[in-house]
């Protein structure tokens, strides 16, 4: 990996910077199995689901997905619905609830690897941003110490406000990268989940690492990745 050939690094959240994914997994499994309980005919929501359905995606379209891939009609509700409500944005607050009750319990720590490479892209100056489907992250970035790191943070809050449409496409990474000044060909995009790297092979950016914490190598490969790490440590 030669840093001197990009000039700003664009990284996913969950799953790439923090174990977060690991969190969100479980707090979704919760939601949804005690949803899919009340439902004879359902078989139980698995992780394949999340990777396929979920799995990088903003909160109320991970829902939408889930569901239409079980043929489960509910109507869209309001964002500002209680987490009771039997609504896609009522099931979105309610693992949101859970995933805060977990961030604040147990707080987060950065993979020690990814600590390492921001430290060193820092070092050299390179510009960063995080490119978040998650209206968490500013919470998750804060509670790991790292908030002064990046140049900016384009969450999901952020790109529901501009009327950017969210990952598979590549519209929350190109705002990002225009905002620190670089074309896409100069960035670097990081991501763990298929539809984030899916995102990244669609705004032509000049590298996309596939970070496999679960998606799978080939997947990774096959959604666009050039290239794949288990760890952001190979990226020193
Ligand atoms: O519900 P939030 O915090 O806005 O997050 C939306 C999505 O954000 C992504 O970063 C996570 O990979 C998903 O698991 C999560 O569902």
């Amino acid at each position: 990996m030669n840093w001197d050939d990009y000039a700003v690094a664009l990284f996913d959240l969950d799953g790439v910077v923090t174990p977060t994914a690991e969190v969100h997994m479980r707090a979704w499994d919760r939601m949804f199995n005690e949803f899919l309980d009340g439902r004879p005919d359902q078989t139980p929501y698995t992780d394949d689901d999340y990777f396929a359905h979920v799995d990088g995606k903003p909160r109320y379209e991970g829902v939408a997905t889930f569901l239409a891939s079980r043929g489960i009609e509910l109507p869209q509700g309001d964002p500002g619905d209680a987490p009771e409500a039997e609504t896609v944005c009522g099931l979105g607050n309610r693992k949101n609830d859970a995933f805060n009750r977990v961030l604040a319990e147990d707080g987060v720590e950065a993979y020690p690897g990814s600590a390492r490479l921001i430290e060193e892209l820092e070092r050299r100056g390179v510009p960063m941003a995080v490119v978040s489907s998650s209206r968490n992250a500013p919470a998750v970035l804060e509670a790991a110490g790292l908030t002064a790191s990046f140049r900016m943070v384009m969450d999901g809050a952020v790109a529901a406000e501009r009327g950017l449409p969210g990952k598979p496409a590549p519209d929350t990474f190109l705002a990002a990268a225009e905002e620190l000044g670089a074309t896409p060909a100069q960035a670097v995009v990081l991501e763990d989940a298929i539809s984030g790297v899916r995102a990244g092979a669609a705004g032509g950016f000049g590298l996309v690492v596939g970070v496999d914490r679960g998606a799978g190598h080939d997947a990774l490969v096959d959604a666009g990745a050039h290239v794949v790490v288990k760890d952001l440590e190979e990226l020193l």
